[in-house]
Order: structure tokens, then C-alpha cells, then sequence
């Protein structure tokens, strides 16, 4: 190529109108490729702070890292604002971060906040096929159709209809653990008995399908492939949903990968749709969602919705119950924990002295003080869905002197809600299940009442989670009834982490991982062969296959 003529180059330089020009184009193109690198779906919203430092094209997602919800609360505590701005690439999002702030956005602006964002990967890619989940369905009929009847489902009036149920599933808790670890002299991980728990809980009320082995082939490949698809759905594992230039780089593993979780969750899917279809065939179905449904009682959704209210109920409870009871165990189970637990037990006596009656007919009252206590404890402290699930407003939110435009993202940090000092007090970050205990004595426990809203670890308002009263009593059911019959003691080569983020594994997951540990099962002494015993004989003819 001819290089240019020095004699031109020296004219435009001793031409000050060109050398202007020329600076003022470049200035010019600067100035569009700064404005076309730092644009977002929702222009900047005035009057609402933003945080300092966005690059173009990445906006603040660099320096969110992984663990989003820990850096905003740094910010809210930083610069002095709950409420703030950020982009995270080409998306503006609005962050909310203290308790009051998230109740009142969630509450006082419930329809305005009813919508929920469409994300490239999430719902271009993983959702082609089986449609949305609820949790992740922008607001239309459909949407409002399926949660109304996932609502109805778990609601608290449904409750008794699943008592069987919860009988079952927490014996075999208690069944395995004492099988597994050998009257006390063998250490266990709680987990994986806590996933199938939560799993064959969803698994029975969509499909009248239960696993009995912890380790069950179909169980892991459920569990294994919905946290893999739940790492798809974080901001902080997914750059391609906010920088869309990623997306047509060649070899894009994230598609890759999305399109093969894909194929594999509809394969069990259409698994367990089958078996319901043998199962009525032979009639030896269950009562359950998806039979009433094939079997076309009382209903107006489409398969396609059938499909997505069971995945919703599946997906809903397998990662968040574990997340917190685990969690709760492994606090429970550290040397001050053990003195909760004992109160607890104490209570437990005091309301059932007889423990086996207790187990027969009794534990799904919740009218234990203490484990109410540790329960709702359990859910602030453990704040799963640390910035729960993101919100998309419908029509102008006006906040504080600022007008938050419709179709913003709207991010509720539940986690820096749940350890918001001015409302929890100074021991905020410490677990301490008798904030809840109104005046706590040696011989009495009394719950203090909580008119609204306990925490944030459910959400609040018009997309609230439908499964609080269901994940609430499943907590309950299963500390009833390890706590009756054990002390939990942490294992001193294997403890676990209880600092309320740092016990979670994986940063970037939408829900947390708990970091694994072992613990200590000390019989109480309580006839604890006699009590599962009795549970062995009681739930025979349940659910089992
Ligand atoms: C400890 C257990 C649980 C936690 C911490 C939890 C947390 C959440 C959160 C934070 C949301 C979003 C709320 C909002 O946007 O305001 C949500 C939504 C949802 N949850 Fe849960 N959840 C739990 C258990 C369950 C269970 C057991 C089920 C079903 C059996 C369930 C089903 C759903 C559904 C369907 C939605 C979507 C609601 C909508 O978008 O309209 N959840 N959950």
C-alpha cells in the first residue's frame, strides 16, 4: 500500500484549520464509540445514585465479581445509599438494598414490580422447549393462570391433604441417618439426605413419583442437571446475557452446554410424564398435579403449562430447602449451636412428652416455639437466593424524587436486607434463633410476633415465593425430628462454615451451595429404634413404590 506523502502530512499540519478537524473527528469518533459502548436499554435514571467506576461495554459487571449481593451491600455501606443505580453491560439495573427500602419497593410498588426480565441464555436457549418456569415468566394470562395454580397447590388450607407426605419423607431422613451413621460412631454429611427429601417432596405432589435411595440414578441426574441449569440463570456466570457481542463468538460454550442441560432435563421430564401415563393406564396412579391434569379434571392450563408449574415446583424446592436446613444444621451443630438445640429439645418435651405419639400424629402443628424460632432464623440468616430473583417493572416507579422508567430491572439484595443492622440490631450477622423469642426464660419460650414480614429470603409482594409455607414446614418437620432423637455436634476434622456468605461454595450460583461438612449424631436416648420403629409400620402403605 503507498504510504501517504510527506509533503501532504506537513501541509495539514501547518494548515491549523485541518489539524482542528481532523482532532475534532477524532474527538467525534471518540465521542460515538464511548456513547455506543456505555449505552443501556434504560437510559440513565436521574435523580438515583450511580455507582462510580462503569467501563464501557462491561458497565459495573467487572467489578461485581461473582458474589453480587456481598459487593452491593459493601456499596449501600460505602457510599450511603440503599437504593442505586448500576449497568451490568447493556442492562441499567436499580439494586435495593436495606430492609425498609426492599419492603417498601416490593410492597408499596407490588404491580408496578410484577414482571420479571427475559435473559438470552436463560430463556433463549435452556427454556426453548419446556417454556418458562413461574420464577422466571415475564407477567401475561399465562403466567398469572400457572402461579395461581401452584399457589393453590401450596397453600396453607393444602397442607393437611399432605401430611402422609411429610411423614414419610422425614422418617427416611431419620431411617437413613441412623443406618448411616452407625448409632453415632460414624460422621455424615447431611446433604444428600436433604436433597432427596426436598426433591421427592416436589416429585410427589407433580407426579406421585418418590425416590427411596439417597443415591437414586434419576434423583442425582435431577439434582445434578437443575443446579447446572440454575448456574445459567446467575448475572455473574452469564456475560453473553448482558454484553450480546459475546454470544457470536465462535465455539460458545455456554450454548453448548445450556443446549445439552436442555436435552437432558427434557428427557427426565418426559421420564416421569410417562410413568404418570403407565400409572394411569394400570390405575395405579396418585393423586398429583400432572395426573389430574392428563386425566383433564377440573382444568383449564395447557400441557405446556402443566409441564412448566411441575418444573417450577421441582426447580423451586430442591436447591433452596437443602440450602437452608443444611446450613441450619451445620449452625446448630457448633458448641453455642448445641445450646439452641437443647433448648429446643426442652421445648419439644415440654409440648410432646410423649415423643413417639409426638412423631405419630403431632409434627405438623409447628407449635414448638424454639424450632419456629430456628426456622425463621434459618431463612434470614441463610439468605439463599441472595439477591432473590430479579424483577422487571411494568409502568414508572416514582422513588425518592426519581422516576424509575417501565421496563427496568429491578435487583432486591434479600441478603443485605436480612443483615441490615438498623432493622435486625448490632448482632445482625449473628445466628441467633431467639430474636425471634419474645423474653426467652429457663422454663418458657413465647414467639414474638411478626405482623408482615419476617425477612427477605422468601421475597415479598405480587411475585412473592409460593412455597414459603411448604419449605417452612418441611424445615420444621425434619428438625422435629432429628433434633427429638439427636444431638448434632459439628465433626471437628470436617466442620462447617457458618459465616453467612462464606458458607456458601459457589458464588455465582442464583441459589447457594453450602460448602460441605460432617457432623456427629449423639442419640438422645429417647428409644430411638422404637420411634422409627413405629415410623417404619406408620408409613408403610404411603407413597412408597
Ligand atoms: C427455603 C426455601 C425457599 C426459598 C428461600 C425460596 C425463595 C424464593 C424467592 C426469593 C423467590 C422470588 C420472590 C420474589 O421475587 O419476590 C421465589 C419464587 C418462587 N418460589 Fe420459592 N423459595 C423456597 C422454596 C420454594 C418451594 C419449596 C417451592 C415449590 C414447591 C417454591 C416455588 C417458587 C416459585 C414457583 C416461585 C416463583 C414465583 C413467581 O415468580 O411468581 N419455592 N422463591
Amino acid at each position: 500500500m503507498n504510504s501517504i506523502p510527506a509533503e501532504w502530512i506537513q501541509r495539514v499540519r501547518d494548515a491549523p484549520l485541518g489539524y482542528a478537524s481532523i482532532s475534532l473527528a477524532i474527538l467525534v469518533v471518540l465521542l460515538v464509540l464511548y456513547k455506543l459502548t456505555t449505552r443501556t436499554d434504560i437510559p440513565y435514571i436521574r435523580n438515583l445514585p450511580e455507582i462510580p467506576g462503569a467501563l464501557p461495554i462491561a458497565g459495573h459487571l467487572l467489578q461485581l465479581g461473582e458474589d453480587h449481593a456481598t459487593v452491593c451491600e459493601k456499596w449501600w455501606r460505602q457510599y450511603g445509599h440503599s437504593v442505586f443505580q448500576i449497568r451490568l453491560g447493556n442492562t441499567r439495573a436499580v439494586v435495593v438494598n436495606s430492609f425498609d427500602d426492599c419492603k417498601k419497593m416490593l410492597m408499596s410498588n407490588s404491580q408496578a414490580l410484577i414482571d420479571r426480565p427475559t435473559l438470552y441464555t436463560f430463556h433463549g436457549v435452556i427454556s426453548s422447549t419446556q417454556g418458562f418456569t413461574i420464577g422466571s415468566s415475564p407477567w401475561d394470562d399465562s403466567c398469572r393462570n400457572k402461579r395461581k395454580a401452584a399457589s393453590t397447590t401450596l397453600s396453607k388450607s393444602m397442607m393437611k391433604n399432605y401430611s402422609e407426605m411429610f411423614d414419610l419423607e422425614s422418617y427416611c431422613i431419620a431411617r437413613d441417618m441412623h443406618r448411616d451413621s452407625k448409632n453415632g460412631e460414624v460422621e455424615v454429611s447431611m446433604r444428600p439426605y436433604i436433597q432427596r427429601y426436598a426433591l421427592n417432596t416436589t416429585l410427589t405432589l407433580c407426579y406421585g413419583i418418590r425416590m427411596d435411595e439417597v443415591y437414586d440414578t434419576l434423583l442425582r441426574e435431577i439434582l445434578h442437571v437443575g443446579s447446572a441449569i440454575s448456574l445459567l440463570r446467575s448475572a455473574s456466570e452469564n456475560y453473553q446475557d448482558y454484553i450480546p457481542i459475546l454470544r457470536y463468538l465462535p465455539n460458545n460454550e455456554k450454548n453448548a452446554r445450556s443446549k445439552e442441560l436442555r436435552d437432558r432435563r427434557d428427557a427426565y421430564l418426559d421420564l416421569l410424564l410417562n410413568k404418570v401415563r403407565d400409572m394411569i393406564k394400570q390405575g395405579t396412579d396418585k393423586p398429583c398435579i400432572s395426573a389430574a391434569i392428563l386425566k383433564d379434571q377440573e382444568t383449564r392450563l395447557t400441557g405446556v403449562e402443566v409441564g412448566s408449574i411441575c418444573l417450577s415446583l421441582v426447580s423451586g424446592g430442591f436447591e433452596t430447602i437443602p440450602g437452608t436446613l443444611v446450613s441450619c444444621i451445620g449452625s446448630l451443630s457448633t458448641p453455642k449451636g448445641q445450646i439452641f438445640q437443647d433448648k429446643a429439645y426442652e421445648d419439644i418435651k415440654r409440648h410432646y412428652p410423649d415423643l413417639k405419639e409426638a412423631w405419630a400424629s403431632s409434627f405438623e402443628e409447628e407449635k414448638v416455639p424454639y424450632l419456629n424460632a430456628i426456622v425463621k432464623e434459618a431463612g434470614r440468616y441463610y439468605t439463599v437466593s441472595s439477591m432473590s430473583l430479579p424483577r422487571k417493572t411494568t409502568q414508572d416507579v416514582h422513588w425518592k424524587g426519581a422516576i424509575i422508567p417501565a421496563k427496568t430491572m429491578v435487583l432486591i439484595n434479600a441478603q443485605a436486607a436480612n443483615h441490615d443492622t438498623d432493622h435486625f440490631g448490632p448482632d445482625a450477622a449473628t445466628f441467633n434463633p431467639e430474636r425471634w423469642l419474645s423474653s426467652p426464660t429457663e422454663n418458657s419460650f413465647a414467639e414474638k410476633p411478626t405482623p408482615g414480614l419476617a425477612h427477605h429470603s422468601f421475597g415479598a409482594g405480587s411475585r412473592s415465593c409460593p412455597g414459603s409455607i411448604i419449605a417452612s414446614k418441611l424445615i420444621y418437620a425434619a428438625l422435629f425430628r432429628l433434633l427429638s432423637l439427636y444431638k448434632i455436634e459439628a465433626s471437628e476434622t470436617e466442620p462447617p462454615n457458618t459465616d453467612y456468605v462464606e458458607y456458601n461454595a459457589v458464588k455465582t450460583a442464583l441459589v447457594a451451595i453450602p460448602r460441605d461438612f460432617k457432623v456427629k449424631l449423639v442419640p438422645r436416648g429417647e428409644g430411638e429404634e422404637e420411634v422409627l420403629k413405629s415410623g417404619e409400620e406408620r408409613t408403610k402403605g404411603f407413597y412408597r413404590e
